[in-house]
């Protein structure tokens, strides 16, 4: 159940919305790299390959928003387990994204659309109080 994956998207106009692949290139490593200075969740990401974890990030968004990119990486639940993410982790996680997004001008409408999408994992990435 939890290892069901995203649904493909019926179009790739959030793709197109998030500036193609090199809009996602460029948002996914400010997002690493602000995940990584973060002083709430960063240390969890001090072992983190900044260029392998955007990379594995635009392949997953791309996909699911129906860009031509394949994931190859593991599935939520793999890749996040023995992590004891909790849900400040997740909710850190996810302002550092917003703030990304907006370092980027991308707009409100589209940011929730992609928050929208990755919300659900919230399932698979959370295993700790
Ligand atoms: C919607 C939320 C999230 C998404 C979409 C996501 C996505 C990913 C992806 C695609 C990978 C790579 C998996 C692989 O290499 O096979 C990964 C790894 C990882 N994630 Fe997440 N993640 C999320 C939330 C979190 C949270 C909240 C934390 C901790 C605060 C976290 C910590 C990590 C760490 C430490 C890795 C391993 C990176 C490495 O290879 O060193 N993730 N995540």
């Amino acid at each position: 159940q939890s290892a069901m994956p995203m649904a493909p998207a019926r179009n790739d106009a959030l793709f197109q919305a998030l500036g193609g692949k090199p809009g996602l290139q460029a948002l996914m490593d400010l997002f690493v790299a602000g995940l990584k200075a973060d002083k709430r969740i960063g240390e969890q990401f001090k072992d983190t390959k900044a260029s392998y974890l955007s990379e594995q990030l635009v392949d997953q968004v791309c996909m699911a928003t129906g860009g031509p990119c394949k994931y190859e990486g593991a599935d939520m639940k793999t890749a996040h387990a023995g992590m004891g993410i909790t849900k400040g982790n997740f909710n850190a996680l996810v302002e550092v994204l917003q703030a990304s997004m907006d370092a980027r001008n991308i707009p409100f409408a589209t940011q929730n659309q992609l928050l929208a999408l990755l919300a659900p994992m919230h399932r698979d990435i959370i295993t700790a109080k």
